[in-house]
């Protein structure tokens, strides 16, 4: 099996870039607030360099790059009351034009096989997991999910990630955190779990690998078994 499972329990994994490519939906969404306010739409290929810090920082930066032009920056006020706008429309369609990545399902599905905990750590509202979890079938397959207003903290912090720990009585040594962006590999090391992270994500932009995680992936069907089973975990 790959290295980076060797002696892991626990599998916590990051949502939008990793398991899902959502940008398109979370696209239509930005792009519908905007419209609704007379700004021009920001488009996809925008909108996945600014996710990945919550919601509400998606349509802060949204409109900041909006408004830039204007020279009039957005207030806390105006940013609030667009994201309430975007709770809406993200609500009213959040997987219409979202694909689980390739090897997701399968790699879930094989963890849970050999006994391995699986965990979701999201820094999206928690009210949009359910309905997508059970698009892609998988709404069974997390012991524990957290999103980004479960708790006081989100990631980067390693609080949601520690809780995840904690809930499935695993120690964070053998835990593994795998992410898209710098927040995941952040979130991972601060919490004390291995960290894996995938090129394929939303990352601001820049290289993942810049963040340091001890493994680095192009595709999660690369954690599967070559021609063998994962063992079952021994406690
Ligand atoms: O920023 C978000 O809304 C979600 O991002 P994450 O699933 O990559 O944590
Ligand atoms: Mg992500």
């Amino acid at each position: 099996m790959h290295p980076a499972l060797d002696h892991i329990a626990l599998v916590v994994f990051d949502l939008d870039g990793t398991l899902i490519d959502s940008a398109p939906d979370l696209a239509t969404a930005v792009d519908a607030v905007l419209g609704e306010r007379g700004l021009p739409p920001a488009g996809v290929d925008k909108v996945r360099d600014w996710v990945g810090n919550g919601t509400h920082k998606l349509v802060e930066r949204a409109l900041t790059d909006a408004t830039r032009a204007s020279g009039e920056p957005a207030s806390e006020a105006d940013v609030d009351a667009a994201h309430a706008r975007f709770l809406i429309h993200y609500g009213a369609a959040p997987c219409e034009r979202t694909l689980l990545y390739e090897g997701a399902g399968e790699l879930l599905e094989t963890l849970s096989a050999a006994g391995i905990a699986c965990a979701l750590v999201t820094n999206k509202p928690a009210a949009f997991l359910p309905p997508i979890l059970e698009r892609f079938g998988l709404g069974d397959r997390f012991a524990v999910t957290v999103g980004g207003d479960t708790l006081a903290r989100k990631k980067p912090h390693p609080d949601p990630l520690l809780h995840a720990a904690e809930r499935t009585g695993i120690s964070p040594d053998r835990a593994l955190m795998i992410g898209d962006s710098r927040h995941d590999v952040a979130a991972g090391k601060a919490a004390g779990f291995r960290t894996l992270a995938v090129t394929y994500g939303y990352n601001h932009g820049e290289p993942v690998r810049d963040s340091a995680p001890d493994h680095v992936v192009d595709t999660l069907a690369e954690l599967l078994p070559q021609g063998e089973t994962l063992s079952p975990h021994a406690t």
